[in-house]
């Protein structure tokens, strides 16, 4: 395979944790950066050329405009509207009205994309499908992979075990409709009891106590972005939970992605997993309608 061009809209927290790591990507030769300013680019674009003069690191960064991004391989899509989140519960939901019509600009932009979109902006199930349904392009949400991760250290950290023995998946929403897979979790190979009010409790109480500890999450969902291109664009066969088309709706499922193709690779649910993943797709769904209407309007940033 040959390298391959990532280009990234959006250049705040994630964005700029996403741009810093896949400069470091054996696969990844150039990274494009867009966001709302061109001195906000510019200024990110020369910070992480210091780094890969100082690391070493294989990759050219540049900045673009989002018209630029079409001969990219792939998108990671982490923009923000500027607003002000004061939801207590459904935190990520929150955003969904004001982040809309940004990301549907964008696609509009996009439209005949022919690589890879990766979604992070949130509500991530939904604004994904907002984007493929305008843009036309193969879109993945990243956000069921980090609730993956802080559920198995939960659960390392409840049994005392190393954080590798524990398999297990959150799917469903990334938000409040996460579907905890309890009944096919195992622990050094053996099924174990999971202490679900305290996963839950923690799902939420993680990102809460990074944002009040630095102002936004960064490092570990945008980590989950690489983890998830190196399987999109073929370097690597591996496994991934990420927020894909299920019968119209963008919901996590865990994927199996072998040569960049993904297929589903089912989790077994027992009745109660199957009644919440049914309920968070219901929400998704719903919430899609709320926005449905952005699907017509004019695009932003050519
Ligand atoms: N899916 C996940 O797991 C996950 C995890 C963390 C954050 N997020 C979401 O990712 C998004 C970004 O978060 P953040 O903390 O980096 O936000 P941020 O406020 O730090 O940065 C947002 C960036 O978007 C840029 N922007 C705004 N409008 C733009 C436009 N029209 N075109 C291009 N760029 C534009 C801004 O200039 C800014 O640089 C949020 O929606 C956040 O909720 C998702």
């Amino acid at each position: 395979m040959t390298g391959q061009t990532i280009g990234i809209i959006g250049a705040g927290a994630i964005g700029q944790t996403v741009a810093a790591l896949l400069t470091h990507e054996p696969w990844c030769t150039q990274v494009l950066v867009t966001t709302r300013t061109t001195e906000r680019a510019r200024g990110l674009v020369t910070d992480l050329e210091d780094m890969r003069q100082v690391a070493a690191s294989p990759a050219r960064v540049q900045a673009a405009t989002a018209a630029d991004l079409f001969g990219s391989d792939a998108l990671v899509i982490c923009p923000r509207a500027t607003f002000t989140n004061t939801a207590n519960r459904d935190v990520r939901m929150a955003g969904l009205a004001a982040n809309a019509p940004l990301i549907a600009g964008l696609a509009r932009t996009l439209t005949g994309y022919a690589g890879v979109a990766v979604m992070v902006t949130n509500p991530v199930d939904v604004l994904a499908r907002l984007f493929a349904r305008i843009s036309g392009a193969a879109t993945y949400g990243v956000g069921s992979a980090t609730d993956t991760a802080r559920y198995r250290l939960t659960l390392a950290g409840h049994y005392r075990v190393p954080v590798e023995t524990v398999d297990g998946y959150v799917i469903g929403e990334h938000g409040d409709h996460a579907v905890i897979c309890a009944s096919s979790t195992t622990v050094a190979g053996e099924t174990a009891p999971v202490p679900l009010d305290l996963v839950r409790t923690e799902l939420t109480a993680r990102p809460r106590r990074i944002n009040q500890g630095i102002g936004r999450t960064r490092c570990g969902p945008a980590a989950a972005v690489p983890s998830a291109l190196r399987h999109l664009t073929g370097y690597r066969d591996g496994t991934d939970v990420l927020s894909v088309n299920r019968e119209g709706v963008w919901i996590g499922i865990r994927l199996r992605i072998r040569s960049g193709q993904p297929t589903v690779h089912p989790l077994v649910l027992d009745e109660r997993e199957t009644a919440q993943f049914l309920a968070a797709r219901t929400k998704l769904n719903a919430a899609y309608q709320q926005i449905q209407h952005h699907e017509q309007g004019e695009a932003l940033c050519r």
